[in-house]
């Protein structure tokens, strides 16, 4: 088909060297933008042609117009780029712009106490630097990450999940009020209540409808320590049948995890870190045989005067599970400590050298009607020697998240949430390596396809509109109206892979 000639006046190096037109209050930087083409995967690498270190959010509002008035003739992109903590390419624009969202002037933070306290934040802050922030006031978010290095706007894009989802719901479900650049440079507020399309595509929206500058998040009260409880199971329906019951009753633990321990040695000491047994005897004379373990990770959040109430409270928590009686690991900690725990294991592994690898991640919805068919081929035939990272598996419930946000789950009253936190060994060609994990990593997905178990990506990834149509199913069309409504050139987000830009040569 002849190509349609883009006019001579406007040519890609001239297109990027327009944006040097614009008055910023921040700038453009044209080369070294290395750190731009990276992310936590390690696996793909898309050089921008320009990074915008926005100092305000006109400058992003001036950089997204000037180039939606360029229409079909630009083939620039953008990309807001959080913590780049992403691990599929999601933050980067292959020569097109990325924006440096951590860059973003810093707006103070503003806590407002009261009756339904909250705070203001910018779109590129870090959960860590608001959880220091509020915790002056006695307050803190109410649902977190696992780790807390993140930002914002990036976790708000998928929608921020961790062990305290159960009872308060995702990030997505605790945040007040948004303001957001769309992808034709218009900066709109939103809310439930004010221009709600937008601000219910943009939480879990993947980037595509627009640029969170400022969130208000709401808060409630910090504890100052917790009691942090490991137990474990060697029976999966009674590891899953507790945890159930814990996620459907009152005055439960305040967080509930769990995760997966294939490891064939037997050797329980590599898990349990700061951990002290409860019956330290019994506990050493554990082994698990070479069998896989399943372990319950439960918090209760407590204050120094109140000890004898949540000590009366976990024993009756506890009495009511039942998991292998000397496998209860109990360590009690200060909120932060506990909160920024994945920190310290990222500063662990990177004194070793082992976090600037490939993190060939895969994180799963399952149904609750379908967890035990899945846990069976995956950990009966799938991973049965090693995991190579953590395996998370813990389950919600959907009635604390808001169907009209863009985030796709099952549709059950409970789903779990399935993550296969793997790192590659570089060069490694043996089962830690990378070819082995992807492939272990597509023998996973074709079960999941070809199961019909109704299972779900979170932070999804694919590669054709044809596999995005079916992941968001029902919920393509509305999804696609948003993208019109809000980017119609599809400048936003491209490394999510959805939509591709519409120009005149192509
Ligand atoms: C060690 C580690 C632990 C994790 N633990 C959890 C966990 O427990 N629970 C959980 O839910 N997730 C977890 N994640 C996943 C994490 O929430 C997502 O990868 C998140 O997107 C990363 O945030 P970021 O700021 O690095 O975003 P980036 O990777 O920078 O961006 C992510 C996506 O959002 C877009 N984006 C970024 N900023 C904005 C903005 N301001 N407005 C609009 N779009 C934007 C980007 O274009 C991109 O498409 C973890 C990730 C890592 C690496
Ligand atoms: C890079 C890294 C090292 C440990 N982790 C994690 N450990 C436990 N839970 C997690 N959740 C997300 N990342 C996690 C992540």
């Amino acid at each position: 088909t002849l190509k349609v000639q883009r006019p001579p006046s406007l040519n890609s190096t001239n297109i990027v060297s327009s944006l040097e037109t614009l008055s910023l209050d921040g700038y453009f930087s044209f080369e070294n933008n290395h750190h731009a083409a990276k992310d936590f995967g390690n696996m793909y690498h898309f050089l921008p042609s320009a990074v915008l270190h926005p100092k305000s959010v006109q400058d992003i509002s001036n950089t997204i117009r000037h180039i939606y008035e360029m229409g079909s003739a630009s083939e620039l992109t953008v990309a807001a780029r959080g913590h780049g903590h992403s691990t599929q390419g999601q933050a980067q624009a292959h020569q097109g712009v990325v924006i440096n969202m951590e860059s973003l002037q810093k707006l103070e933070m503003q806590v407002h106490t009261g009756k339904t306290p909250y705070v203001d934040v910018s779109g590129g802050e870090l959960w860590i630097n608001i959880l220091h922030e509020t915790l002056k006031h006695g307050l803190a978010p109410k649902s977190w990450t696992d780790y807390l290095h993140l930002t914002v706007g990036g976790t708000l894009s998928n929608a921020g999940i961790s062990g305290q989802a159960f009872q308060h719901g995702p990030q997505i479900s605790n945040v007040y009020q948004l303001e957001v650049v769309t992808g034709k440079g218009e900066v709109v507020t939103c809310s439930e209540k004010k221009n709600t399309d937008l601000f219910y595509g943009v939480l879990g929206g993947l980037g595509q409808f627009g640029i969170i500058t400022r969130a208000r998040i709401s808060l409630g009260p910090a504890p100052k320590m917790v009691k942090w409880i490991r137990v474990l199971y060697s029976d999966f329906s009674i590891f899953t049948k507790d945890q159930e019951q814990l996620i459907s009753s009152e005055n439960s633990f305040d967080y509930i995890e769990g995760f997966i321990i294939i490891n064939r040695t037997g050797l329980l000491n590599n898990w349990r870190s700061s951990f002290r047994p409860k019956d330290p005897v019994q506990a050493n004379q554990f082994s698990s045989d070479g069998r896989t373990l399943y372990c319950l990770e439960v918090v209760k959040h407590f204050n120094p005067d109140d000890t004898k109430t949540v000590n009366q409270s976990m024993e009756n928590l506890l009495s009511k599970l039942s998991y292998i009686p000397s496998t209860l690991f109990l360590s009690e900690v200060p909120y932060v400590e506990f909160l920024d725990r994945v920190h310290v294991s990222e500063k662990k592994l990177q004194a070793k050298g082992l976090y600037e690898i490939p993190h060939p991640w895969l994180n799963f919805f399952v149904p609750k009607s379908r967890i035990s068919d899945f846990a069976e081929e995956i950990f009966g035939n799938i991973l049965t020697d090693t995991s190579n990272g953590p395996i998370l598996i813990y389950p919600v419930n959907q009635s604390k998240w808001n169907n009209k946000t863009s985030l796709v789950t099952p549709d059950e009253d409970v789903f779990y949430l399935v993550a296969f936190l793997t790192s590659a060994m570089p060069s490694s060609t043996g089962t830690d390596g990378l070819a082995h994990i992807l492939t272990q990593n597509k023998r996973i997905l074709d079960f999941c396809a070809t199961a019909e178990l109704g299972i779900k990506q979170y932070l999804p990834h694919y590669n054709t509109q044809e596999e995005w149509q079916a992941h968001f199913g029902p919920r393509w069309k509305v999804f696609a109206q948003r993208k019109l409504a809000y980017d119609p050139l599809a400048i936003l987000a491209p490394g999510q892979r959805i939509f591709r830009k519409a120009t005149r040569t192509s």
